[in-house]
Formats: structure tokens, sequence, C-alpha cells
């Protein structure tokens, strides 16, 4: 490190060391073109071609870091992060942050959900009954919406094994799939908060050169996440069908039509779709006469 990237001049950037989150925020960096490696051993990755350091912490600590200043940029879960203010706020103490930008994995939803033998109605079931949780800031909110008093089970992990050892009525937990819950004969009753991973930023004022480079990676997020939403289509579609054929492609504004050598009934089409291609649009496209229809990635977009 250089003089003039002494550490309070680099950016720091706060992501799960391990953990679902870890390698997709890895991925999304160093398709930013940030370059570094993870050592596992290390809390610490200095980038080799940027003034960055990437904070390898739990999850948990990301949005205390961020709304202390600690660090400049975190990566979370909004789930994570609306459960540290709401517990911030309670306590009075600093809970302000900019959200950059929700990115595009980590979907979850924080659920309620009762053994399968529970006969629910309505959140009002749960009156009186005690719930195993990780995210009781959460819960209080929603359940206070509602009216309802119950009891907390405050626990740290293994939320679904909570009614079966008989510590709790029911739960408030994380579900994507729903596979762990049905591995604890458990049912999802009512989704309290969706969530999506998110990049946030210190409220701390940046120097010129710190903002910009967040500028900069906030564009190129932007850009990676545009580019992974979106498809390059090229197809041959019948001159009589085009306008029908364009109709379909999801999100196409203006593709390029271009004359094919040695046939003037037919055009190539190319286009940028901002959605894959499903494959019943692919074989209603083939009804309509299109062929040779390729569906490619693409790696980045800018502008
Ligand atoms: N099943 C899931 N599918 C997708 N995203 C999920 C899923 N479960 C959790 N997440 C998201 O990923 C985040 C991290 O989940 P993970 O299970 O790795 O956390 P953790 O066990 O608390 O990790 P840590 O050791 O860092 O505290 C969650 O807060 C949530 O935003
Ligand atoms: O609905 P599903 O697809 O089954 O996912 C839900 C599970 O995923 C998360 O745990 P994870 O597997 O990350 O492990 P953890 O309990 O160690 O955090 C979450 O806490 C649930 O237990
Ligand atoms: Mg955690």
């Amino acid at each position: 490190m250089t003089d003039n990237q002494s550490s309070s001049q680099r950016l720091r950037i706060a992501i799960q060391k391990s953990g679902r989150l870890s390698k997709d925020s890895q991925k999304l960096l160093k398709s930013c073109g940030v370059k570094f490696n993870v050592n596992e051993q290390r809390l610490i990755a200095h980038a080799d071609n940027m003034p960055i350091d990437l904070l390898r912490v739990r999850d948990d600590d990301i949005p205390g870091l961020v709304m202390d200043g600690v660090v400049d940029l975190g990566i979370i879960g909004e789930n994570v992060l609306e459960e540290e203010q709401i517990e911030r706020e309670s306590l009075g103490k600093d809970a302000a942050y900019t959200k950059l930008r929700q990115l595009d994995f980590g979907a979850c939803r924080l659920s309620l959900a009762v053994p399968n033998e529970f006969d629910y109605r309505d959140s009002g079931s749960l009156e009186g009954l005690r719930l195993a949780t990780s995210y009781p800031n959460l819960l209080r909110r929603y359940m206070q919406s509602k009216g309802i008093v119950y009891k907390d089970c405050m626990l740290k992990g293994s939320v679904e094994v909570a009614p079966r050892a008989g510590l709790a009525d029911g739960i408030c937990d994380l579900v994507s799939t729903g596979a762990t819950l049905e591995a604890n004969g458990l049912y999802e009753t009512e989704v309290i908060f969706k969530s999506m991973a998110c990049i946030i930023q210190s409220s701390v004022p940046q120097s010129d050169a710190k903002q910009a480079l967040i500028d900069k990676i906030l564009s190129r997020v932007n850009g990676v996440i545009r580019a992974r939403e979106s498809k390059y289509i090229l197809l041959h579609a019948p001159t009589d069908t085009l306008n029908e054929i364009v109709a379909l492609l999801p999100g196409a504004e203006n593709p390029t039509v271009l004359p094919l050598n040695d046939d003037t009934n037919r055009v190539a089409i190319h286009a940028v779709s901002s959605e894959d291609l499903f494959w019943d649009t692919m074989e209603e496209l083939t009804k309509l006469g299109a062929s040779s229809i390729l569906v490619m990635p693409i790696e980045k977009m800018m502008g």
C-alpha cells in the first residue's frame, strides 16, 4: 500500500465472510472490475487495482459497521438491515445509512410458520403463543400492527426446530424454497417481510475522491445487473411477420433489421431484450416463421 492509499483513503466495503451472500457479493465486485484474492483465514482483502479494502465479517455486523461509519459500503440482506435499524432506533443509536440499490441476489422472505397439525386461521391464531425467531424487532413491528400479543423466544439459529423441541408454538424465520420448513414439519402462514441483498453507504460525508470511487462502483453495479437481466437475441424472420415477431421480443426497443444474402423475403433481427426469452416465446416465434434463433448472455452494459 502506498502513502496516498493509506487505510483512511481506501474505500472500505463490508461483505459477508461466509454464507448465503458471500459468493454473490464477491462475484459482483469482481464483475465491477475490482481485482482481489480472498484468503479464507483473513478478515481483510486488499484490491490490487483500486484503493479498495474488503472486510469479511458476519452479516449481522454489516449494518452497524456502515451506520457507525467504520466502513463506507456494505452488501447486506434487507432483512438484517431493517432489523438492525429498528433495534438502533429503539435504543436511540445512530441508524442512518443510504441504500444505493437493491441487488439481484439473496431473495428470501421472513415468514410466520406453524406445525402442520396447527389449525391456523389468521395471525390472531397466534394470540398469547410463543414464537421463536432471530428477528425479534421485525416480528414485534408486524405483530403490533396486527394488535396481537405473543411471547418471544429469541434463537440465533436452528429456529425451525424450536416447535418440535417444545421451545415455541410457531416460528418467524427466513424462507426461500420452503424446503427447510417442510423438513421440519412446518408450513408457512404469512409473509411479514420480503428481502433482497442491497448495497448501502455510510451517511458520514466522504472525501471527493472516495465519493467519486463509490459513484464509479455504483455505475458499474448498475451495468452488471442490467447486463445480467438482459439477453442479446439474433434471429431470421419473414418480412411479412416482422412486426408480430418484434412485438414478441420482451422489452426490445428498436431492434436492428438487416437484409439476408440472396433472400428478399427474410431479414435478420438483432435485439437486446431486457428479459430472458422463455421457451414458450421461442415456440411462438417459430410459429411465426422465425428461424436460427440465438439467445446470448451479455457480459457488460453501459449507456
Ligand atoms: N434460503 C435463502 N435463500 C436466499 N437468501 C437467503 C436465504 N437464507 C438467507 N438468505 C439471505 O442471506 C443472508 C445471509 O444468510 P446466512 O444464512 O448465510 O446468514 P447467517 O447464518 O446469519 O450468516 P453469518 O454467519 O454471516 O451470521 C440472510 O440474512 C438473507 O438476507
Ligand atoms: O426455504 P429454504 O430454501 O429451505 O431456505 C431457508 C433456510 O435458509 C436459511 O438458512 P441457511 O441454509 O442459510 O443456514 P443457516 O441456518 O446456517 O443460516 C434460513 O435461515 C432458513 O433456515
Ligand atoms: Mg448472521
